[in-house]
């Protein structure tokens, strides 16, 4: 008999309930939603809110919310979005030292309970919490994933898509690195249509877009006010969901262990990766420019300070 795929959400707030509601319209599997003790009525409302929704969208997917891991137990995937969020003023690595304890407890609950599960993390700052989850679960470095291209590059796209006028579906970005204004949009792999992207636009417009991307949480933290991004965030954690439990293997950037790919050894970093069954199927090594290679050297040293500060 096909077996109904379990997902668990950890983090109720704002890109976990988002995020929860997208798996659930997708009709991915059944999704769990855990916070924390003080916000389990809250968090048993918003989950019961959802699944009074299904009828209306016509998902059979069940969503159940709680406090209680035993509830997550065998999960499939679970992602894990528990902490605090940037507000005005503060970069993702201010979050470093509050973020990192709290991933290092949820880790080691979720494993206790769904000890052949794969995790994908969303906490910030994201290169660093994705290090320490892997650390704290033991797990082999095809399950513990981070999210950061998949957004990165939708926020590429959709600039891209504006300036030109185009369908959002036919633009292709690229954009590798730390989440973080040293990320790397690679402009040479970015194509629309197939056609590269350099045919379209000129140099300085380019340069202008990439630097929107690099700073785009940044303009939602300051336009929102009090807290960071969570639609874009939750499609984008939903993607990488899909590819997984559907065994689709997408080619999607995600935050990956590296041991020698692309020079780099011991490194939690953005790259191209095959999203399966098993996580991270393959990582995708890629030619790289001299400059291109000297910004993703510039990406890389700085997920190494954030680290160091957690190890
Ligand atoms: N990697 C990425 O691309 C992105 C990362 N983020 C990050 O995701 C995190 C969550 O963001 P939001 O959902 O907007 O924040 P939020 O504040 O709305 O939600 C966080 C939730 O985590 C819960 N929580 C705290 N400690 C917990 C624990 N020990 N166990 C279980 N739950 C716990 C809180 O009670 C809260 O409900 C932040 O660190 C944010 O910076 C957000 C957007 C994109
Ligand atoms: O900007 C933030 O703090 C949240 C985030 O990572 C994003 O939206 O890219």
């Amino acid at each position: 008999m096909l077996k109904r795929k379990k997902i668990s959400v950890i983090g109720a707030g704002f890109t976990g309930a988002t995020t929860a509601l997208m798996i659930a319209m997708k009709e991915l599997g059944d999704v769990v939603l855990l916070d924390i003790p003080q916000m389990e009525n809250p968090t048993k409302g918003k989950a019961l809110d959802m699944l009074e929704a299904m009828p209306v969208i016509g998902s059979d997917s069940r969503i159940v919310g709680t406090a209680n891991y035993e509830d997550t137990a065998d999960s499939d995937l679970v992602i894990i979005t528990a902490g605090i969020a940037r507000k005005p003023g503060m970069s993702r690595d201010d979050l470093v030292n509050t973020n990192a304890g709290i991933v290092k407890s949820v880790t080691e609950q979720v494993v206790k309970y769904s000890p052949n599960t794969i995790i994908i993390i969303l906490s910030n700052p994201v290169d660093a919490m994705t290090y320490v989850a892997h650390k704290a679960s033991g797990f082999p470095k095809n399950r513990v994933i981070g999210q950061a291209g998949v957004l990165d590059t939708a926020r590429f796209n959709t600039f891209i898509a504006e300036e030109l006028g185009v369908s959002v579906e036919d633009v292709h970005g690229f954009v590798l690195g730390v989440h973080g204004d040293d990320m790397v949009p690679l402009v040479r792999y970015s194509n629309v249509g197939g056609v590269p992207l350099e045919k379209f636009l000129s140099k300085e417009r380019i340069d202008e877009i990439v630097q929107r991307t690099r700073t785009g949480g940044g303009e939602i933290v300051g336009l929102l006010g009090n807290g960071s991004a969570y639609y874009a965030p939750g499609a984008s954690l939903t993607q990488m969901a899909e590819s997984i439990l559907k065994d689709k293997r997408r080619l999607l950037p995600a935050i990956a262990l590296l041991e020698g790919e692309f020079g780099y050894n011991d490194l939690f970093l953005g790259v191209p990766t095959i999203l399966g069954g098993n996580g991270i199927e393959k990582i995708v090594e890629l030619e790289l420019l001299p400059e291109e290679k000297e910004a993703l050297n510039k990406s890389a040293e700085s997920v190494r300070k954030v680290i160091e500060i957690v190890q």
